[in-house]
């Protein structure tokens, strides 16, 4: 199957080398655009895959294209590739840029499918979400989810539950790393040298969150087992709720998804 990217930036990288390594396609399957001859020789060089020089190439090389550049590039790609649209599946990865919209731009009949991954797809982790028009078949759509399968976990949701997945798991790597160098602050503070804080504090947050996925026990009741009465754990979450950890979480993820919508 051949495959294209519009845009071969941390998005499309990790899409790609996912790709390549599940052999879901050959490395002569795969094309990516980009603007500068320097940007192409490294996608040549370094992924081993095409490079194409306009983004018209791509999509009328590809049966699935991947719309990997930023949102404020999206009105003048698809004016570029508008021309190409034949039976093609376009893939968007953008946030707040809507089925309709992208079909206005498109045509009627084009397909589309709309996605939110997000950085752990750098090391097989990511989470993607996905929704479809009415033009793009359920074979397609799996055929679409098996490419993603193979940079994470994938999931279909209703296009209204995009922008939700932007804020709870397209950005919030983001705030991950926030509370990460946090903690990792707070035991360099104490004494601990920073590459082994990094070590312990990422190590931590991936343990905890294995252990939500595989027992499948609510947050809650973990969080309990690690507070033993009078100890110590009790009396960092009693200064976390005071410090309002929580809400701040709440608010900000919410103002994501208000961004996400404005987008
Ligand atoms: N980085 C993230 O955590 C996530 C990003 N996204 C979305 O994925 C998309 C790609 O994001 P990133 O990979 O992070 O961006 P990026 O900036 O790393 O990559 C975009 C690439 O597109 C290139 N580009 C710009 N204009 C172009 C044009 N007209 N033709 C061809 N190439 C062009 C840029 O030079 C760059 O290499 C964006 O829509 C972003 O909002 C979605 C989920 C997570
Ligand atoms: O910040 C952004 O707009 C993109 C979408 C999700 C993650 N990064």
């Amino acid at each position: 199957m051949k495959i294209g990217f519009i845009g071969c930036g941390n998005m499309a990288k990790a899409m790609i080398n996912g790709i390549l390594a599940g052999n879901l396609a050959s490395h002569g399957e795969v094309m990516a655009s980009a603007k500068t001859e320097a940007t192409r020789q490294k996608i040549r060089e370094q992924l081993g895959i095409l490079a194409a020089e306009s983004n018209r190439e791509v999509a009328e090389y590809a049966q699935i294209v991947f719309l990997a550049v930023k949102p404020q590039f999206f009105e003048e790609v698809l004016a570029e590739i508008r021309p190409a649209v034949r039976q093609q599946i376009f893939v968007s990865l953008a946030p707040g840029k809507t089925i309709a919209w992208l079909q206005e731009r498109l045509g009627d009949g084009a397909k589309i499918i709309r996605t939110m991954p997000n950085t752990p797809a750098m090391v097989g982790a990511g989470m993607t979400a996905l929704c479809k028009n009415e033009a793009v078949t359920q074979e397609e759509a799996a055929a679409v989810c098996a490419l993603c399968d193979s940079f994470g976990k994938t999931e279909m949701v209703s296009e209204s539950m995009i922008d939700v997945v932007t804020g709870v798991s397209g950005s919030s790597p983001a705030y991950v790393f926030m509370f990460l160098e946090a903690m990792a602050d707070a035991a360099v503070a104490d004494g601990m040298p920073r590459a082994q804080a990094y070590r312990f504090a990422a190590q931590a947050v991936m343990g905890s969150a294995k252990l939500m996925l595989e027992t499948g026990e609510h947050p809650g009741v973990l969080k309990d087992m690690v507070c033993s009465p009078a100890g110590t754990t009790i009396e960092a979450v009693r200064v976390l709720e005071e410090k309002g950890l929580r809400s701040a979480v709440i608010e900000a993820q919410r103002a994501c998804v208000k961004k996400a919508k404005g987008l």
